[in-house]
């Protein structure tokens, strides 16, 4: 390992969340935490960067460098580096180690202690005999069906699919072992099932200044026609989606992904010269969404900017930039 070439531990994290073998805006944070914590665990044991701690913080820069350049949607994953690479002090390597590695914990608490507290925010717009449709799969629109499921309230499931990638199958299954009766439809099926749900519940890879919602591709339609058919929808978001950069009117990245998502190379090859886009997500604009559920409560999307102003002042510095 040099100054400048991450650990292992990060090198694989930062592949197995390009290549979204890990996956979900929460869960990408709390990974690319960890592999900080085990970025200090392994300079502090290494070469020049185990007694030098301007080395040590080089490294440390680097390793959050290559884990913020993996996705560029979701801003969970700056604002977890942010957070742990912020608290990073110390005057020898071993303070700088142990101040990172408490900072990956307290922020995975904080993490899972959140989605806990919004399920619960989210639980209580359910009834009982409730159904509810899901789009992908997000961990924090799961914590509110389950929390709702735990406050003994019976809601049932409408599934979509969610092409390309199928991470329907993922809410799905996890439903299902909550105890929750689920019906899979295609994507393009939605608005049919949409005069039997009570509520679309889906989750958020980043939220701009303005209340936009950027989730996977697929939300603002879905948006669009859950308000044509009457249905409230609401965003289950941590604060850490919230997205800092935007005040200071930026907009958020939508990642492209590969053709191969969409189109075989079986098909590919059969059709010819076509060209095929992967958007990996869309914005759904705040006047379509009815709510965005936070561990701090609930919000209209229109008033969300007081929260990130409240929490991230007036913007944010890269996560790896010098304090
Ligand atoms: O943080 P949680 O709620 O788990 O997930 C939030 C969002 O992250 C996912 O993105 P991807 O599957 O990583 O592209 C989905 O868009 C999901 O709604």
């Amino acid at each position: 390992m040099t100054d400048t070439e991450p650990a292992a531990p990060v090198r694989e994290t930062a592949e197995s969340i390009a290549t979204m073998e890990i996956r979900g805006a929460a869960t990408i944070a709390s990974a690319a935490a960890e592999a900080l914590a085990e970025q200090a665990e392994a300079a502090a044991a290494s070469g020049e960067t185990a007694s030098d701690p301007a080395a040590f913080r080089a490294s440390m820069r680097a390793a959050g460098r290559s884990l913020r350049e993996t996705r560029p949607t979701a801003v969970s994953l700056p604002n977890a580096l942010r957070y742990v690479l912020q608290r990073m002090e110390g005057e020898t390597v071993d303070e700088l180690r142990r101040s990172v590695v408490d900072a990956t914990e307290a922020f995975v608490r904080q993490l899972d202690r959140a989605q806990d507290d919004l399920g619960q925010v989210g639980a209580n717009r359910l009834a009982d005999g409730d159904t509810v449709m899901t789009h992908c799969h997000s961990t924090d629109a799961l914590a509110c069906i389950e929390a709702a499921v735990e406050q003994g309230k019976s809601i049932s499931a409408v599934v979509k699919e969610t092409r390309p990638r199928q991470q329907g199958h993922i809410t799905a299954e996890q439903l299902r072992d909550a105890g929750v009766p689920v019906t899979l439809i295609v994507d393009s099926a939605a608005r049919r099932y949409l005069d039997e749900v009570d509520h679309v519940v889906v989750g958020a890879d980043s939220i701009a200044a303005d209340g936009g919602v950027i989730n996977k591709i697929g939300t603002s339609g879905l948006a669009v026609n859950a308000r044509e058919r009457g249905v409230p929808i609401m965003t289950a978001a941590q604060t850490i989606k919230l997205h800092p950069e935007t005040l200071t009117g930026h907009t958020v990245e939508i990642e492209m992904r590969d053709e191969s998502e969409v189109i075989g190379s079986e098909a590919r090859e059969e059709i010819g010269e076509i060209a095929v886009e992967n958007p990996a997500f869309d914005v759904t604009p705040p006047r379509y969404m009815d709510a965005i559920v936070t561990e701090h409560g609930q919000f209209p999307p229109e008033s969300i900017v007081a929260l990130m102003r409240e929490l991230f002042g007036e913007g944010a510095a890269e996560p790896w930039a010098e304090p």
